[in-house]
């Protein structure tokens, strides 16, 4: 089933667009980065997109059982799955829409998450549960005990995850009560077929199951092809927006039919309405002003001084809008080999505002994400190398982030603010060295199609559009300042932690790709680097791929440790090491030893 013209799958292959973004300046990252996003409405080569009418269908579908659960919602629930970002988003999104029921229509709650390694993976990755489908299994079957109606959306945006499939599976045999959705970004035909351990299926054969499922109206399948990612297979970029894109507007649309139904009556043409909400978040996505840009290059510039400096990016927030840095900084380790330190986020409330299933996670004050451990544990010493990001709405005014600007612009890190409109002026921020950056969304281009929706509403989309410009400008932040460190070579991530299934094989085609090695020269050398050794054993050489990860993920630096040796005749891993310690930023080793 995994057949493409290169081999890759569309999620895991190159962008042409960014292939030089590693020597790219500020500015110029901005704007590939930017067009990369456009794809994700504009669709790519021959392929389904999100206007395409199955897509469209499966929309409609979805929003239809959406609304069933939401009006009746006892005994019912609609679940929201992922692993990495895209379990985060379900969470994201479950917790933003409860607030919204209980809110504005008096309603009980009624969705929920799941995220592969439990609430500790809404914060740190843990991307080796990816692989267990028995437990993501078992976790939905948990979840479902006792409910009469549930409406389960699973996300994995290379329609790669084992988790997912999985909970796929369990759905196929419970039809009778769950109606399953699959939310991915590659063709059908190329879903991961790997085997998986201790499991007979694939998620290709699963995901095929599901597809004929979908043939007699019984599940659905959203899977618009939006290309390769900025930086190769980095999911969190496109394929969270084009999640979230998704799944606000399930919920708009089903939430506009709720509200209707118990004034207006029902809302005849809803396959219109899906279209003015996708045209509207393609508009705002395609916005860019000028000023937007240029002070974006600037924060850009001082937060990849701040990461080739030894120093931090802090993102500091509130409620959603703040979560969005957590998400953001939570994908920097696996994606860059970065440590949990590098770039961290804070809300105000922490874990008692958060409204997670295990509440505080009792991880210690390096992994506490309230802002008063920021104020008692960093604020003390921030420094110039530190970059200071606050996430910031217009309605903020008065809260622990505004006290604490005063004592931030004390200390010489820098600060940014990032915010939806420039309604008031943060003296604090605009005095000395500091940069500021707003993000301002024109709203008044937008207006127009707002005004068919009831006013709670509008006011819902506002702000989960707000939501979308905040994190692609986080994700633009972070992945510029790591490319600025080097941590990208052309578009690929070169030192991505091999810590699951498919990014171990991701790491070796990356080793093929850059290369022109074979797999298995690829494969022998990045075993030397997990394991350490210049001479594997047996049980090392012909261990499982579960076996070879668990050791990568206590290893830090295999990629950039195999590219050496790799790329120098006879190079042993302490000659190697050595190198890398030289050499630190692994672009740097890697253009100087391929010179020589
Ligand atoms: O199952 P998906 O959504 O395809 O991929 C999930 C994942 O493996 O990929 C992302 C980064 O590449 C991470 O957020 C996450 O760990």
């Amino acid at each position: 089933m995994e057949a493409s013209s290169n081999g890759l799958r569309i999620t895991e292959r190159s962008n042409p667009v960014t292939q030089n973004i590693d020597t790219s300046a500020p500015q110029d990252i901005i704007n590939q980065i930017s067009q990369c996003e456009q794809e994700i409405f504009q669709g790519w080569k021959e392929y389904e997109n999100i206007f395409s009418e199955r897509i469209l269908q499966s929309l409609d579908q979805v929003v239809d059982r959406a609304t069933e659960i939401i009006t009746n919602p006892e005994k019912s629930c609609i679940v929201m799955s992922g692993c990495g970002t895209s379990g985060r988003l379900a969470f994201f999104v479950s917790r933003d829409i409860n607030k919204f029921l209980q809110r504005e229509l008096g309603q009980i709650p009624c969705c929920d998450y799941l995220i592969a390694g439990g609430d500790v993976a809404l914060l740190k990755s843990t991307e080796a549960q990816e692989d267990d489908p028995i437990l993501g299994s078992a976790i939905l079957d948990q979840l479902c005990a006792g409910k009469d109606k549930v409406l389960y959306i699973g996300i994995t945006c290379g329609l790669s995850a084992a988790y997912i499939a999985g909970q796929i599976d369990y759905c196929l045999h419970h039809l009778d009560k769950v109606f399953p959705v699959l939310i991915g970004f590659n063709p059908l035909n190329q879903a991961r077929d790997h085997p998986i351990e201790k499991w007979d299926q694939t998620c290709a054969s699963v995901f095929s199951k599901l597809n004929e499922a979908q043939s007699v109206g019984k599940a659905a399948i959203l899977n618009p092809v939006i290309g390769p990612e900025p930086i190769t297979g980095s999911s969190r970029m496109k394929g969270g927006t084009a999640t979230k894109v998704l799944l606000d507007i399930i919920f708009q649309v089903s939430l506009y039919r709720v509200i209707s139904s118990k004034t207006e009556g029902a809302v005849h043409n809803v396959r219109g309405i899906i279209k003015v909400l996708l045209e509207l978040y393609f508009k705002v996505m395609q916005s860019r002003p000028r000023e937007w840009q240029l002070e974006l290059a600037d924060v850009i510039t001082a937060a990849g001084k701040s990461l080739n400096n030894d120093g931090h990016i802090y993102y500091l927030g509130k409620d959603q809008l703040g979560m969005l840095g957590l998400i953001d900084a939570s994908e920097c380790p696996p994606t860059f080999g970065s440590d949990f330190q590098d770039v961290r986020g804070f809300i105000q409330g922490g874990f008692s505002v958060w409204g997670n299933h295990e509440g505080d996670l009792g991880l210690g004050s390096k992994h506490d994400i309230d802002i008063q451990s920021f104020k008692k544990n960093i604020l003390p010493q921030l420094s110039d190398r530190d970059s200071i990001i606050l996430i910031c709405s217009s309605k903020d005014q008065g809260n622990d982030i505004d006290s604490l600007c005063e004592d931030i612009q004390k200390t010489s890190a820098v600060m940014v603010c990032v915010e939806d409109e420039r309604t008031f002026q943060k003296s604090a921020v605009i005095d000395g060295s500091n940069l500021e950056l707003y993000l301002q969304i024109p709203w008044t281009q937008f207006e127009e199609p707002l005004g068919i929706f009831p006013p709670q509403l509008q006011k819902q989309i506002r702000k989960n559009l707000l939501q979308i410009c905040v994190k692609r400008t986080l994700n633009m932040i972070s992945t510029a300042a790591h490319v600025l460190k080097g941590k990208v070579y052309q578009n690929y991530m070169i030192d991505l932690t091999l810590s699951n299934n498919k990014l171990f094989h991701r790491g070796i085609s990356i080793m093929v790709k850059l290369l022109g090695v074979t797999e298995d020269l690829a494969t022998v050398a990045i075993l030397r680097a997990i394991y350490s050794t210049d001479h594997l054993t047996e049980g090392q050489r012909d261990g499982p791929i579960s076996q070879h990860i668990a050791s990568a993920s206590r290893t830090p630096k295999v990629l950039p440790v195999t590219i050496l040796l790799l790329s120098i005749e006879n190079c042993t891993i302490e000659e190697a090491l050595q190198t890398l310690a030289k050499y630190p930023a692994i672009r740097t080793a890697f253009h100087t030893l391929s010179k020589v």
